[in-house]
């Protein structure tokens, strides 16, 4: 069914995109010669069923010398007859909905035996499927119902409901007790029930009684997708809310910001920049430090950029205590102590995390007695004034450029490179955008346009590969490499070294 494609990206930006070896089956936009479906690593993709772009494809492109390499290449760069996802709302004739039905059969017993190439496969084909079957306002109203169930979770979350309930999913409360237990009247609480038992968000024991489901279980207010629940909650909900009000005041443009972003203008500190807002309120930094915690594990960290082999082969002995890693905007070192756990080479260099006083500050204790993270620096700083720490060899930059407008990006990406050393480099490791953003005749994956979407909120954008080039340039960078996930996802590392 795969069909290969000519990659239509400029030659210039060809030449940079980087050749996988074995060890790292890094994927690169090239034009692909033999295409074949290849095998996925499990878990990263849990839960995101309705990220509604699925499964992704190797490509075995030829060296100028003939012979091969591993590349494997998202989804989303290739043409519509190799994805046919993401057209939900075009007609579908009989025999797409009959090939949609059997692509579902093929794979569901493997998809519940834990494959997850088949679980994303089935769960693609079965979303299309539903989606061509809905009649067009059903697809309206059932946009309405998504917001009820979300509203449901917000009402409940509140009255501390998820966290009455037994964690074990087969025993349940009656609504009755619940309303006892939150000094509620029972018929508001059944209809709250209703809404979320529906929606399988919780579920009904025979008897009648409400339980836990594996989702309404990360919900409870001790999980960290409690916080990301609340931050989307506030980002998305609250913020489409003055969203038109928004650009009538300030004009019909891509906020700039830092101050005057949605968010700040929502909470009534329209001057303020999101993260400023945030780390005025200690309660509320570590929720959104929570919450990033989540927003990590749903993309990779490892197995993207060939991390232990670039280490490997820098001579660090006799280093002169050249820092080696700077987690830019690390939070509280939780994506470092991903990388330090997987990477020998990383633990014996030197690793400096820096953010916000109070983020470090946090980050430190919480790191405390933890061997993975022993002889890690935090260290206060404000990248948007300069980056204190010269000459690393790497500077990591994960979800930090998207958090910004252009100009505030290049802002920063501009006072890491004036700290670089000619042999340093920036990883930037983010969501890439296709070329286009879903405007050149093939939508985005819908969970990639949403994660652009609720940027928009703080005066951030997801961006593609020409834009990271237009915003590097300008900061004096330029882009040595690009290294995509072959897991499915958007995300990448983009590997920037001084221009010159
Ligand atoms: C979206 S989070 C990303 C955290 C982490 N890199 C990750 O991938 O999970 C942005 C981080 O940048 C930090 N930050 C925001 N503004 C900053 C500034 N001006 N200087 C340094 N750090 C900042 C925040 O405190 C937060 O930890």
């Amino acid at each position: 069914m795969a069909t290969t494609q000519t990659e239509t990206r400029p030659a210039s930006v060809l030449s940079r995109e980087k050749v996988a070896t074995e060890k790292d089956p890094v994927h690169i936009s090239l034009c692909g010669v033999e295409v074949r479906s290849v095998s996925s690593d499990k878990g990263a993709l849990r839960n995101d069923s309705w990220r509604g772009n699925e499964g992704h494809i190797a490509i075995t492109p030829l060296r100028k010398d003939g012979t091969t390499t591993n590349i494997v290449k998202s989804p989303s760069t290739f043409s519509r007859s190799t994805n046919p996802s993401n057209d939900s709302s075009s007609p579908r004739s009989h025999s797409e909905l009959m090939n949609l039905a059997q692509e579902i059969s093929a794979h569901l017993t493997e998809a519940t035996s834990g494959s997850e190439p088949a679980r994303l496969k089935v769960a693609t084909a079965a979303l299309q499927l539903a989606a061509a079957l809905r009649p067009p306002s059903d697809a309206i109203m059932s946009l309405f119902a998504n917001m009820s169930v979300v509203s449901a979770i917000r009402v409940f979350h509140h009255w501390g409901v998820l966290d009455l309930l037994p964690p074990d999913p087969t025993r349940g409360t009656a609504c009755h007790e619940i309303a006892r237990l939150i000094n509620a009247e029972e018929g508001i609480v059944s209809r709250i029930a209703g809404m979320l038992t529906s929606s399988r968000v919780l579920s009904l024991t025979p008897a009648g009684e409400v339980c836990h489901t594996a989702t309404s279980l990360l919900l409870r207010s001790s999980e960290p997708m409690a916080a990301m629940f609340d931050l989307m909650y506030n980002n998305v909900v609250r913020v489409s809310d003055i969203l038109p009000a928004y650009f009538d005041r300030y004009g019909k443009a891509e906020p700039v910001g830092p101050g005057r972003v949605p968010a700040t203008v929502l909470s009534g500190e329209a001057e303020m920049g999101y993260f400023e807002s945030v780390a005025r309120d200690e309660e509320r930094m570590s929720r959104f430090t929570r919450a990033m915690a989540v927003a990590s594990g749903r993309v990779p960290v490892l197995g993207i950029y060939p991390l232990e082999n670039m280490l490997l082969k820098e001579d660090m002995e006799g280093d002169g205590g050249r820092v080696t890693w700077v987690d830019v905007g690390g939070g509280g070192g939780h994506v470092l102590r991903r990388f330090r756990k997987d990477c020998a080479a990383l633990r014996k260099g030197r690793c400096v995390v820096v953010d916000l006083r109070g983020v470090v500050d946090q980050g430190r204790i919480e790191a405390e007695g933890d061997e993975v993270m022993r002889g890690v620096e935090w260290l206060e700083g404000d990248f948007m004034r300069e980056m204190t720490v010269e000459g690393a060899r790497f500077y990591y930059l994960r979800h930090i450029v998207r958090d910004y407008s252009d100009p505030v990006a290049t802002l920063v990406l501009r006072n890491v490179a004036q700290a670089m050393n000619r042999d340093s480099r920036i990883l930037v490791s983010e969501q890439i955008n296709p070329d286009g953003g879903g405007t050149t005749g093939r939508p985005m994956p819908l969970y990639s346009a949403f994660k652009d979407y609720s940027m928009l909120a703080i005066g951030g954008k997801e961006r593609s590969l020409a834009q990271f080039e237009r915003i590097g340039k300008e900061a004096g960078l330029r882009v040595e490499a690009v290294y995509r996930d072959s897991k499915g996802t958007e995300h990448g590392v983009i590997e920037f070294v001084l221009e010159g």
